[in-house]
């Protein structure tokens, strides 16, 4: 059994409590670590979501705690990012059950310390796939399935280890780089049209 997640205790408010009343936000990675607890102070703040990984004992059980500490909703759905039909199937889950995604967070990531030259092609490709193509490939689906009509909000997490170049990580700083550029054209797109 996977080891659980802690909630925030004593969790101090810095926004308004019901800012994101009736919002949904679409977390990917949001089972553990950094988006576990951006799932849980959007929570806080009224909002409810649904966090995806590959794990669904893992989801669950952040599930759990998350609407345990918060009294909003939580739903976990498996996929993996570098999947496109489980991302299109977890999308029309996630509408069915909460009938909206309001915010997108792209938080799935891979990531392990080896030098370059020890990088097998597969190694590297696997961390590009879930960093770099899991974030397009879900912003896809979310936007052709719901912000395309109705508007919504992306997040991308990204890092700061390509800004200046980090011994150990070619592969995610690669990631994290294209992460950013892409985010940045994208947004040239869409004032553009
Ligand atoms: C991540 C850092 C870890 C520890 C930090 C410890 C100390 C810090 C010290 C100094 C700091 C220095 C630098 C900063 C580092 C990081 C901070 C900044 C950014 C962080 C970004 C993050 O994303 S952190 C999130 C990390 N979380 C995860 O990675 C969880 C999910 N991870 C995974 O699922 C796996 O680890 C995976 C990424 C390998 C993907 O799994 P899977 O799809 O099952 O792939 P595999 O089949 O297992 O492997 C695919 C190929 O990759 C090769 N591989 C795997 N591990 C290594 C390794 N350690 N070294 C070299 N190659 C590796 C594997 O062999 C496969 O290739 P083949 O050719 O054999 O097929
Ligand atoms: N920790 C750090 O120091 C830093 C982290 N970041 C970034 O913050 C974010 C969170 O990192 P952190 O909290 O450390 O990491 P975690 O390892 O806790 O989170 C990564 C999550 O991504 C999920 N995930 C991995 N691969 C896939 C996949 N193929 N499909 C779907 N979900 C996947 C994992 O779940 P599962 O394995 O079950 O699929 C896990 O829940 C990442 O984007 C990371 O790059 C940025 C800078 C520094």
């Amino acid at each position: 059994m996977a080891i659980p997640e802690r909630c925030i205790e004593n969790y101090k408010y810095t926004f308004q409590k019901e800012l994101l009343r009736g919002k949904v936000a679409f977390v990917t990675g949001g089972a553990s670590g950094i988006c576990f607890t951006i799932a849980e102070v959007l929570m806080r703040h009224g909002c409810d979501t649904v966090i995806v990984s590959r794990r669904m004992d893992k989801l669950k059980q952040s599930a759990d705690l998350l609407m345990k500490a918060t009294g909003r909703r939580c739903v976990p759905i498996q996929m993996d990012v570098r999947k496109p039909e489980q991302i299109i199937k977890a999308v029309d889950e996630a509408l069915a059950q909460m009938g909206r995604i309001d915010i997108l967070i792209n938080g799935a990531a891979g990531n392990f310390l080896a030098p370059a030259a020890s990088l097998s092609f597969n190694a590297f490709k696997t961390v590009m796939e879930i960093d770099a193509h899991g974030t397009f490939n879900v912003s896809k689906v979310v936007y052709d399935k719901f912000f395309k009509d109705h508007g919504g909000m992306i997040v991308n997490i990204t890092a700061t280890l390509q800004m200046r170049g980090t011994a150990l990580q070619t592969h995610a700083g690669s990631a994290k780089a294209a992460i950013g550029k892409h985010a940045y054209c994208h947004q040239l797109n869409v004032n553009n049209t």
